[in-house]
């Protein structure tokens, strides 16, 4: 399982056609964070289909190899629902800082999707530094979020 907090792992990135843009953009910014990251595609703005993305991701994710993911289509739900299928992943889909807070600090998010038609560079900017920077509150979330998977 993975450990948000171990730099020494890649953070996942994944995305469709509709959210390369979004995803060239962020790989941007965590080459200047001076972060590590592994792109499980797409790498171009040719059609294609989130789920060939997503599912690469959360077996990384899920087995350790990443640390956790970042994740974007058009409205962030396709991959997000894709996501959210494997047992061990919490994918939390953000579009405001707001959101973004409590999908960590309540739910223990171990994917941040985004929707990257619908935010431009300086929104993704101010919702990537709130999720690597909010940690996890536990307590009585963290009975809420081990109560989640289910069969
Ligand atoms: O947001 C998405 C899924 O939730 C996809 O990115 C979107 O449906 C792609 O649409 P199109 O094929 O028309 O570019």
């Amino acid at each position: 399982m993975s450990d948000f907090n171990d730099s020494e792992k890649p953070i996942g990135l994944a995305s469709d056609h509709a959210g390369f843009n979004a995803k060239s953009y962020i790989i941007k910014v965590l080459e200047d964070m001076g972060l590590k990251y592994k792109d499980f595609g797409a790498y171009s703005t040719d059609s294609t289909d989130y789920t060939d993305y997503a599912h690469p991701l959360a077996l990384a994710v899920e087995s350790g190899e990443c640390r956790f993911g970042i994740a974007m289509c058009g409205t962030g739900n396709g991959i997000n629902m894709t996501l959210n299928k494997h047992q061990g992943i919490r994918a939390a889909l953000c579009w405001n800082p707001e959101i973004t807070f409590y999908a960590r600090a309540h739910n223990n998010a171990n994917v941040l999707s985004l929707p990257g038609r619908f935010l431009d560079n300086d929104e993704i900017l101010e919702i990537l530094k709130v999720f690597l920077n909010t940690p996890f509150e536990g307590g009585r979330h963290e009975r809420r979020v081990n109560k989640i998977p289910c069969g």
